[in-house]
């Protein structure tokens, strides 16, 4: 089997990227295989992984948990979190252009984490989710503070439709004067999907405008499912 480094960078970065472009989220078939995605949710109960567990029914957050790891993170975890980061900045990049915002974030995913720290944003945000039945997870936005990078990762860990039903990742579009759009998606175990935490500009008669995004997951019917997110800053907490 290819290294992670050698499958991701095998991939055709410019149409992933004209796809997040357009839609704010594109879906990227089997980049995880299933000895990875079983791995993960094994690892799910060996606590010395991880820095803080959340039960999401005491925010309101949804039902179901989600632990943070702790660095040094998973050889895994930290190689898409400096890959992917480079492929992508340039579409973070003309985003803050198209949106009017001055913002333009570094070259490599090491830079982006030097900026978070001195923002005393020192602790990682990739994490693992497990749900189970009648599990969700409320619309949101991963900001985590001032400083963030506008593009996130998502895998879901095992087999829609087989280890659980219901449980669609769910991306809702609010567009400025009109009612909302929702994109719903049920990726195969070990797709990459790459979305926007934020928004997307959309070239409008006067130039662009920013329509706001949001994710979340529709409540599971039975079974359990896991899911792995990336987030490229880290945190104040
Ligand atoms: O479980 C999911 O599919 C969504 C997880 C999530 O909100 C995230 O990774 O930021
Ligand atoms: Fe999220």
């Amino acid at each position: 089997m290819e290294s992670i480094a050698n499958r991701l960078g095998a991939l055709d970065w410019n149409i992933i990227r004209e796809d997040l472009h357009r839609k704010g989220f594109v879906t990227v078939k089997n980049v995880l295989n299933d000895d990875e995605c079983n791995g993960l949710i094994q690892n799910y109960s060996t606590a010395s992984c991880y820095r803080k567990t959340i039960l999401m029914e005491r925010y309101r957050f949804g039902l179901g948990e989600y632990k943070y790891f702790s660095y040094p993170l998973p050889s895994l975890v930290q190689t898409f979190r400096e890959q992917v980061y480079q492929h992508i900045a340039p579409v973070a990049n003309q985003w803050m252009r198209e949106a009017g915002i001055e913002k333009q974030f570094p070259r490599t995913h090491a830079e982006m984490i030097s900026q978070c720290h001195q923002n005393q944003q020192l602790h990682p945000t990739p994490l693992i989710l497990k749900y189970g039945k009648d599990g969700f997870n409320t619309l949101h936005q991963d900001l985590y503070g001032d400083i963030y990078f506008p593009i996130q990762i998502l895998f879901v860990l095992n087999q829609a439709g087989r280890d659980f039903t219901g449980g669609e990742f769910v991306i809702t579009e609010q567009i400025p004067r009109a009612q909302s759009k929702a994109n719903v998606l049920s990726p195969d175990k070990g797709d990459m999907v790459i979305f926007t935490t934020s928004f997307r500009p959309v070239r409008g008669s006067k130039g662009f405008y920013r329509v706001n995004m949001k994710h979340g997951v529709s409540p599971l019917h039975s079974g359990e499912r896991y899911s792995m997110g990336i987030i490229f800053h880290d945190a104040l907490s």
